[in-house]
């Protein structure tokens, strides 16, 4: 019986933008298939470790590719761990990726707008799989059973809306794929993919490294096959894997090429771009180990959901034993793709035992510093590639500072922070403490949403007055690593962190403090009471009125929104009220106070000059038509 069923809508939108696609390197398709195909063998072998009843026969693991001109097809064939109907349902029908809808509807736009760049470098995001063969095919074939189950599904669409499913007895373990090919078109890089030479050469460029034999058009008994290259000896007997099947971390690092390494990135990362920087290192001794990481050049496209995964495959002896394998790599590192091959672990090594692994345990300790190294000296390598990593990957980067304490200082050092100094240009810690002036003791920072809130911000105004720099920070994560990281640097050059809009500062130059205001204050804090925690005089303000000023240690506004909008009952956090002595507002309000201290309106005004402060910080007033009540009722009087 065959059904046919619709793809969801967003693995139809991809289709199409697949089938019409101008993403110009058509030749990645037979890449993408491969690394599927090579990754199903990794699963099926990894399976049959763990599950010792699973019976099936894992001696002649590999990836076939044949090809027949006069059909126009090409088939990539594996005997890995298949797909059941349900599995072939959801992995093939449907796109479950974080992020999806947005990537799509970037996409549709960049293809829309004809912009070739934009969409090659979107579809690079996404890491399109087992849909590039669209790129090629008018109709793509699949027939695949599940390892240890009986019974397959055979998959038939032409990309266009739908696909149909039908039951296949005797299919063989794995999956094989048949993509019938459009008409070659030179002009549009559209190859002809049912050339052996032509295959041959892809695979050679793309899936070198592949660890599964690549066998290209075998014969049951290795005899030699008409449309192999005829010149090539090594091909003349078929069943030679046309792949040097090489792991590029065991291989001396002056013998692998910068491409080669890119191609490993591809596979490990489903990237379709090349890495921003490539990491190798080695354990000896005891524990021996090697380790081939990638930095990426964009932000991995669930980088900032929940479900995101980490990137870093494990391998024993040259065998893959799991993917993202969060015993080896912190969460804020998730964005390093790449491998780790240790020699001496058990293969069916479970994920629980792995977390409690000396071993795995040192090899993460090792990967988190180099990563650390690395990000720091590309700034001073390569300047426009360390702010492309930043501007992708440095808030994930941040959250290190919330989560590991032994690399706090490692993670400031290698982050950079938007500051005063500078209108665009990011700054180090460290430029910042050569950068301050004598008698500033503290690293000065503000949080806020944007860089324009915090910059306008009237806590601000006295800093600059008097030459000390802040830093603006404005990442959700910054509200909260500022509350858990006391200083940068290290003994007696430890500078605190400081924020310019909690506890009390004294930036005053004559210590002089202006006088005759207590009344006020006092008054101020009993008819502010239900607002404020009291009401003070300020050296921080220089034009403003005034401020609001936390605690030191106390909640941010900001978080305080953030954790009540998340569901959390917070107690309210009031503030204190800090007014500019200088302020004609606050000079009239004394006098007005004093000459008539029932005056409603004075009260009035009193009230304002708070939430006036509230709304020069960004925040939001609780009762709006109040406020403009007031405001008219005062405005009023003046005319
Ligand atoms: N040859 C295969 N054998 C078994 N399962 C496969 C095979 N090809 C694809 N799959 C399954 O289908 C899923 C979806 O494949 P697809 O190529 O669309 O995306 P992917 O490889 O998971 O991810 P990406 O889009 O990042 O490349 C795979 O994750 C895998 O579970």
């Amino acid at each position: 019986m065959t059904e046919t069923i619709e793809f969801q809508a967003e693995a139809r939108q991809l289709l199409q933008l697949m089938i019409h696609s101008i993403y110009s390197d058509k030749d990645v398709f037979l890449r993408e298939l491969i690394s599927n195909a090579s990754d199903a063998l990794d699963k099926l072998r990894m399976e049959s470790y763990r599950d010792k009843d699973l019976g099936v026969d894992t001696s002649d693991l590999h990836v076939e590719l044949r090809t027949d001109s006069a059909a126009r097809t090409i088939t990539i064939a594996d005997n890995g761990i298949g797909m059941s109907r349900d599995d072939v349902v959801t992995l093939i029908g449907t796109i479950a990726k974080s992020g999806t809808a947005e990537t799509l509807a970037k996409l549709r736009e960049a293809q829309a707008s004809g912009s070739e760049e934009v969409t090659a470098e979107l579809i690079g995001q996404f890491g399109i799989g087992f849909y590039s063969s669209f790129m090629v095919a008018d109709r793509v074939e699949m027939t695949t059973r599940r390892a240890g189950t009986d019974g397959g599904v055979h998959w038939e669409s032409a990309g266009e809306g739908t696909y149909e499913l039908s039951e296949v007895a005797d299919a063989p373990q794995g999956t094989s794929i048949t993509v019938h090919l459009k008409a070659e078109d030179a002009e549009d890089n559209l190859h002809d993919y049912a050339d052996p030479a032509v295959v041959k050469r892809i695979v050679k460029r793309y899936s070198d490294f592949i660890t599964w034999p690549i066998l290209l058009n075998p014969t049951a008994d290795g005899a030699v096959v008409e449309g192999a290259e005829e010149e090539d000896s090594e091909q003349e007997a078929s069943n030679e894997p046309i792949n040097s099947r090489k792991a590029l971390w065991a291989r001396p690092r002056s013998e692998v090429s910068d491409e080669e390494y890119a191609e490993f990135y591809r596979h490990v990362s489903h990237d379709w771009q090349e890495p921003l920087e490539t990491m190798r290192f080695t354990g000896e001794g005891t524990f021996e180990y090697q380790a081939l990481l990638f930095l990426p050049a964009h932000a991995p496209m669930d980088l900032y959901y929940r479900d995101a995964k980490r990137g870093v495959q494990l391998y024993v002896k040259r065998v893959f034993v799991m993917e993202d394998c969060e015993a080896l790599v912190p969460e804020y590192l998730r964005f390093v793709k790449g491998v780790v091959d240790a020699q001496d672990l058990s293969l069916n090594v479970s994920r629980e035992i792995l977390q409690q692994d000396r071993q795995i345990q040192l090899i993460r300790k090792r990967l988190v510093k180099r990563v650390l190294q690395t990000i720091t000296a590309l700034r001073g390598e390569d300047a426009e590639k360390y702010d492309t990593f930043w501007r992708e990957c440095g808030r994930a980067l941040k959250e290190g500072l919330l989560s590991d304490q032994d690399n706090t200082q490692a993670i400031l050092e290698a982050s950079s922070f938007a500051s005063t100094h500078d209108p665009e240009k990011l700054t180090t810690l460290a430029d910042y403490v050569a950068r301050m002036p004598e008698g500033q003791e503290s690293i000065y920072y503000v949080t806020g949403e944007s860089r324009a809130a915090v910059e306008n911000s009237p806590h601000i105004e006295a800093f600059r007055a008097k030459g000390y720099e802040v830093l603006l920070l404005t990442d959700q994560v910054d509200e909260v690593w500022v509350g858990m990281v006391p200083s940068y640097g290290a003994g007696d050059d430890a500078k605190p962190f400081a924020s310019i809009a909690q506890g009390d500062v004294d930036l005053a130059d004559d210590a002089e403090k202006p006088e005759g205001f207590d009344d006020l204050l006092s008054w101020m804090t009993t008819t502010l009471a239900d607002d404020v925690s009291e009401v003070r005089l300020s050296t921080r303000l220089t034009t403003s009125p005034a401020c609001l000023v936390g605690e030191v240690g106390g909640l941010p506004p900001q978080l305080e929104q953030m954790m009540r909008s998340m569901g959390q009952e917070i107690p309210v956090q009031k503030r204190a009220l800090e007014l500019n002595p200088k302020h004609p507002l606050v000079e009239n309000l004394k006098a007005a106070h004093e000459a008539r201290p029932e005056d409603a309106g004075v009260a009035e005004t009193a009230s304002l000059l708070h939430d006036m402060a509230l709304l020069a910080e960004g925040g939001e007033l609780k009762e709006p038509s109040a406020f403009v009540g007031k405001l008219a009722q005062r405005l009023a009087a003046t005319l």
